[in-house]
């Protein structure tokens, strides 16, 4: 077995902490890319050792989530084919306002929501980055351990809470969100705020794992 895993995702999996100590090396077309990434980014300590693929149909995401302690503190995510948009949210236990968090956040926490510490270095309005085609989402440190993220199970994707505006500008240019229903919604600029997915998104989600043994297995 190998240490690239590939799904077509629902749910954020959280495998258990030493699930990934006991697995092989990633293929060597996969490193080409996990090593250009540690490379460009100088983000990574020592290469990078886990890979997750994950295939989405239009009307598929994934729950809201924090990725668990064995990734911390750098993920970075590889997006391939459809663009789409991935929230950000404060984890509840940071947010003044915890008792209205969503559904998923709650399950996220199995339904303690833990004490609202109130930070003033969290920025509780939830909001959402667009990923482009290959595009590189890395997320560190305050990002990973304060806030979920997640992709909504829809077709249709909001700009409203858009943080990288240049990237909306990118994918209105392409005339992607040309679309009658998407028409609809046009925000008076004569463009749209929203756009339909309407093919398959893959990403790859890659991570270190600090310790990895070799050989615990002898058979
Ligand atoms: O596919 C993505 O863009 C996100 C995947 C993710 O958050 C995860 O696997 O933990
Ligand atoms: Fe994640």
């Amino acid at each position: 077995m190998r240490r690239a895993f590939c799904h077509r995702n629902k749910f954020a999996i959280n495998l258990p902490q030493h699930f990934h100590h006991f697995i092989g090396p990633l293929p060597p077309w996969l490193t080409k890319i996990t090593q250009r990434i540690c490379q460009q980014t100088g983000l990574f300590p020592s290469p990078i050792n886990h890979v997750l693929i994950n295939e989405y149909l239009p009307d598929q995401g994934i729950m809201l989530h924090q990725d668990g302690p064995a990734y911390f503190p750098v993920v970075a995510i590889l997006s391939l084919e459809s663009p789409v948009m991935i929230d950000f949210i404060a984890h509840p236990r940071l947010r003044e306002d915890s008792a209205t968090c969503t559904v998923a956040a709650k399950a996220e926490t199995n339904g303690s929501l833990g004490e609202s510490l109130c930070r003033p270095d969290v920025h509780c309005d939830p909001c959402s980055l667009l990923l482009m085609p290959c595009s590189l989402l890395i997320f560190k440190d305050q990002a990973y351990t304060d806030y979920l993220h997640g992709i909504q199970d829809s077709e249709l994707c909001s700009f409203d809470k858009v943080l990288n505006i240049s990237e909306v500008k990118k994918l209105q240019a392409q005339e992607l969100t040309c679309d009658p229903v998407v028409a609809e919604d046009s925000n008076g600029t004569g463009q749209s705020s929203i756009f339909r997915r309407t093919s398959k998104r893959v990403s790859l989600t890659c991570r270190l794992v600090p310790k990895v043994h070799k050989n615990l297995f002898k058979f």
